[in-house]
């Protein structure tokens, strides 16, 4: 039968060794031991069924959520999991939830800002779950322009207290997920003010809710700021607003870590850069690079299984059409795409190092990679999350009309997916603070001082002092340009690291091959599509670009029958993909007949309304009234 046969036959032509493929891609092979284990977990209890989601009112919907995410902690519990398990059991459930915000943000927050004292009280509540916390940053009228932020902290020497206040409608916190209807605890950035002088933006953890019957405590208004783009998808969570009347907090409650206020009212600085206030974005950032080839290795697995079933035109001397993957149109979309999600999973998995090793720096008091770390950061999310929400949407379309229904899995992916461009850092804004970096470290090129690090190619770029003069004179003017050289700088990264990857060793037959073809369509389909960039300005001649071509075509016929083990070594259940065009069995079209019939309009036979609507119009019950 079509699909069954097609996926075996696929599998047995791979040139590579998937099982080592899927310990590359895991990172290791204890944690493909433990991702395969709890995704299967996940998979096997019914309490995490996914397939209804879409059909679901909103209330249905975030009661659900709430009973998968109370279930999902009782499993934590119950089964003894550690901090890794219960993270991969967390991503398996694969529904956004007030828990991604506790787990990461509102923890990492207390870590990375509070001090000591502020860690010991906090965090074992939070660990236990005792307290559920969001992040609260966002405000209604600023949220990419952070020192714009409205909300304020005003010090009350007399009670030693902060009076947490929203002065204005725009200062109402607006957006924080989690904060809705579940967090009991915030960290909430403000202006803090101390004898009338504003000291600029920080954090102070605030209760919300009673822990007795979850009111909202005198003071606070609390609310969900309504529905999301797609049905189901992001209404899972909680996004809320909060507003704040004059709401009072003991001074230890001010995340201290960076500049501390005395009983005196007086403000010491540590001696710690003021932007680790900002560094929980920086975390997060870092995260969401890792979370993007995840979800854009997803939509890849399900369009490329989809491509080697669905089957258009051509028929063969055995009287069987062409499968679409056969088409060199279809791989030309089709492989870059699953290039990126390599390339991106490698570049995450550095950023991780990086972030580490940052981490590590700044406890022995060196912060001379922080500004490095931001760039990395906000370049390569921008880059990562742009390019993944149009894969998907590509993915989509590869899928032809089956990719539009939801059983597909691709809009309800899209939509969960698409605000990653948004938050953490608008992608544009995040560009442009890496121009900004970029910029900067152009004018020390002359001052002696050797460009580091990812910089490091710009001491060997003469022109570079050039540009500097020229971007002197007005950044803002030229601010279109310069977040297209942020993202040449980025696309560097992507490409230098999936390098680097390759010169480690890589066991397993066959792997490193299939590894080197798709970093190379990675790089040379970069340069296709900016082909115009590269030879206006000389860096490769016409010539160059041909061949350069001409070899991306040669690369898509060697992946080509590779293509079904290049996706299966991402390891994903079923479950997990919830696709019905992306079945590892390839059952395609049995199961999209079967699925349809599942929906509530096929209920019943007749619709609800016919008597009202349908009949009248038939009858022409209608046209005789009006007559
Ligand atoms: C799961 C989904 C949950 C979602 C949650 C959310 O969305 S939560 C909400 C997420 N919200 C957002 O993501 C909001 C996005 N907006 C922002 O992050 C900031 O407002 C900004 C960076 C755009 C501007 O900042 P600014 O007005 O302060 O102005 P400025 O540009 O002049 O920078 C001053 C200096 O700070 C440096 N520096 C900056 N950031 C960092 C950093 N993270 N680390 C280290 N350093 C950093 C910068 O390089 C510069 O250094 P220099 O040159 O002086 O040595
Ligand atoms: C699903 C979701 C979840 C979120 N979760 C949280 C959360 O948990 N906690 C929290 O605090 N926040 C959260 N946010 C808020 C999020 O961080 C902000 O929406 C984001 O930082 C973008 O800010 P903005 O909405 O102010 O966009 P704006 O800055 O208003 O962007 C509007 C447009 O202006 C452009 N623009 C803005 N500034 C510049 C500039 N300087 N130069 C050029 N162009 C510019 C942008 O590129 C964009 O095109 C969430 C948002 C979403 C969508």
């Amino acid at each position: 039968m079509a699909g069954f046969d097609d996926l075996a036959s696929e599998r047995s032509k791979a040139q590579f060794d998937v099982e080592e493929m899927k310990v590359i891609w895991a990172g290791s092979r204890h944690t493909l031991e433990v991702s395969d284990r709890i995704s299967r977990l996940v998979a096997n209890d019914p309490v995490f069924r996914k397939d209804t989601r879409t059909m679901l009112s909103r209330k249905d919907l975030f009661k659900n959520t709430l009973r998968k995410a109370a279930h999902a902690w009782k499993r934590i519990i119950e089964l003894r999991l550690s901090e890794e398990e219960a993270a991969e059991l967390r991503f398996y459930v694969d529904e956004p939830a007030f828990m991604d915000l506790h787990w990461g943000m509102f923890i990492p927050t207390i870590k990375g800002q509070g001090t000591e004292e502020q860690q010991q009280k906090w965090l074992p509540l939070a660990y236990k779950m005792k307290i559920i916390g969001c992040y609260a940053q966002t405000e209604l009228g600023h949220g990419s322009n952070v020192q714009g932020l409205e909300t304020t902290a005003t010090f009350d020497p007399q009670t030693d207290e902060f009076i947490i206040h929203s002065p204005t409608l725009t200062s109402s916190k607006w957006w924080p997920g989690g904060l809705g209807k579940v967090s009991t605890h915030a960290v909430v950035y403000g202006r803090l003010i101390i004898d009338s002088k504003d000291y600029g933006v920080n954090g102070f953890i605030v209760q919300l809710r009673s822990l007795d019957d979850h009111l909202p405590l005198p003071g606070i208004t609390i609310g969900d700021i309504g529905m999301k783009f797609g049905s189901g998808a992001y209404n899972t969570m909680d996004n809320g607003v909060l507003r704040f009347d004059h709401v009072r907090i003991p001074r230890d409650q001010m995340l201290m870590r960076v500049s501390q206020v005395t009983r005196e009212g007086k403000l010491v600085q540590s001696n710690v850069p003021w932007q680790l206030v900002y560094g929980t974005m920086v975390y997060v950032r870092q995260k969401i690079v890792s979370d993007a080839s995840c979800a854009l290795s997803r939509a890849v697995c399900i369009a490329t299984r989809y491509s080697a079933v669905r089957r258009q035109f051509g028929l063969q001397s055995n009287g069987i059409e062409t499968q679409v993957i056969d088409y060199k149109t279809q791989q030309s979309r089709l492989f870059p795409l699953l290039a990126s999600a390599y390339a991106f999973r490698f570049v995450g998995e550095w950023l991780k190092w990086l972030y580490m090793d940052v981490n590590q720096r700044l406890q022995a008091s060196d912060f001379s990679t922080l500004p490095e770390a931001h760039a990395c950061t906000a370049g390569l999310k921008s880059l990562t999350t742009s390019a993944t929400a149009d894969g998907i949407e590509e993915c989509r379309k590869l899928c032809g009309g089956h990719g539009y229904l939801c059983s597909s899995g691709l809009p309800e992916l899209f939509a969960v997916y698409i605000p990653a461009c948004t938050y953490e850092g608008d992608n544009i804004v995040l560009l442009l603070q890496v121009a900004r970096f970029l910029i900067k470290t152009v004018s020390q090129l002359g001052s002696g001082k050797e460009p580091v690090g990812t910089t490091v190619y710009m001491g060997r770029v003469e022109q570079l002092m050039q540009c500097h003069c020229a971007v002197q004179k007005g950044f803002l003017e030229l601010s279109a340009d310069l977040v297209q050289a942020a993202v040449a700088h980025c696309q560097l990264i992507v490409v230098s690291k999936f390098i680097e990857k390759l010169q480690q060793d890589i066991p397993g037959k066959g792997v490193k091959g299939q590894l080197e073809a798709l970093c190379n369509i990675y790089a040379l389909f970069i340069l296709h599509k900016h082909l115009g960039d590269f030879l206006s300005t000389g860096c490769i001649t016409p010539k160059q670009a041909s061949l350069a071509n001409a070899q991306l075509r040669s690369l898509y016929s060697q992946v080509r029958p590779n293509a079904i083990a290049l996706v299966d070594a991402f390891n994903y259940t079923d479950h997990y993909l919830s696709s019905v065009l992306g079945r590892y069995d390839g059952n395609v079209y049995p199961k999209l007949y079967e699925e349809a019939w599942k929906d509530p309009l096929n209920d019943s036979v007749v619709p609800d309304g016919y008597q009202e609507y349908i009949q009248p119009i038939l009858k022409q019950q209608l046209r005789n009234a009006r007559l």
